[in-house]
């Protein structure tokens, strides 16, 4: 996990992962589960290993929520946002405060997700004054509502983004968090290297976080790069990056990069009594962990 900060300041699968640590009590998000067909229960490893990534993303929205209360216009820029629950979990949980969330995705994904929301009532239900529109020029698809909007663009088009993101009423002098988790890895690192960049340039009050993996050598890095491998995908951002992201932010125009392993984030971020009662939920035997020196 690494976030940088400037001025003042295979998809389903993912879901479908996530829906499962949530119906085993790991954190709570009533709404995931209308985004998959049927719930699966994953292996308590994979569960855990979501939770820890839920839960520090959670973490950096909620600094960033706590960081900009006094301002007016806040936003967060959700890129490669695929089937997530964002914005109706912090909506429910009323932690949005007035932050505006765009998420942005392909126009076949942002399309699906559209229609997903569209035919759910309660999803549905917390877009009241939503509207669908359509831009033929960029084929971007949208939903427009008050603080949820949702467009189709790919993030590697500087000039596309600029322009659908504008039209969709991104300010771009506002506190914004950015966010990609597990997306810019897909990317070979000059289209990786390039987002980072427009995000800085673009964005001058904001701060990006991002979630991808490190450390492809060790015993957990060598099963997901075999995994990755059968699937004929390469993580390219690990390659050039293997152990924190930091080469990739600064050059690109950030003025400081923070990156934190999710090991030293359970330990030194999470309460006892939080570690005690996650721990509790499925116990295993056999797990390797590298505890921060
Ligand atoms: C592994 S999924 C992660 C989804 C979500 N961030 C999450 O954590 O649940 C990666 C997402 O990034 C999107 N993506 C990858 N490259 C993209 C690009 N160039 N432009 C827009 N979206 C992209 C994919 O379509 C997919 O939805």
């Amino acid at each position: 996990m690494c976030s940088c900060s400037r001025g003042s300041g295979r998809m389903l699968c993912y879901v479908v992962s996530k829906v499962s640590a949530a119906a085993q009590g790991y954190f709570h998000d009533d709404f995931l589960k209308h985004f998959v067909c049927k719930v699966s229960r994953r292996a308590p490893l994979i569960n855990r290993g979501y939770y820890v990534r839920w839960k520090a993303v959670d973490h950096c929205l909620k600094q960033f929520f706590h960081a900009t209360q006094s301002c007016s216009r806040r936003q967060i820029l959700s890129l490669g946002a695929g089937f997530d629950s964002l914005y109706f979990r912090l909506h429910a949980e009323g932690a949005l405060g007035g932050v505006t969330v765009f998420e942005v995705d392909f126009p076949e994904v942002a399309r699906r997700k559209a229609a997903l929301i569209n035919s759910n009532t309660c999803l549905k239900d917390m877009l009241p004054d939503r509207e669908t529109v359509s831009n033929q020029q960029t084929n971007a698809v949208f939903i427009r509502s008050g603080h949820y909007n949702l467009i189709g663009v790919d993030v590697r088009k500087e000039q596309e983004v600029e322009v659908t993101l504008s039209g969709a009423g991104l300010q771009w002098d506002a506190p914004t968090l950015v966010l990609s988790e597990v997306v810019l890895t897909y990317m070979e690192t000059q289209w990786s290297d390039a987002v980072i960049g427009w995000a800085a340039k673009l964005l001058p009050q904001s701060v990006f976080v991002m979630y991808e993996q490190i450390h492809p050598d060790d015993p957990f890095g060598r099963v997901m790069q075999n995994h990755f491998l059968k699937l004929n995908s390469t993580i390219h951002a690990l390659k050039q990056y293997p152990d924190t992201v930091t080469g990739l932010c600064l050059p690109q125009g950030w003025e400081k990069c923070v990156c934190l392993d999710m090991n030293q984030f359970y330990f030194d971020l999470l309460l006892e009594d939080e570690r005690q009662r996650v721990e509790g939920l499925e116990p295993f035997d056999e797990f390797e962990v590298r505890k921060p020196p």
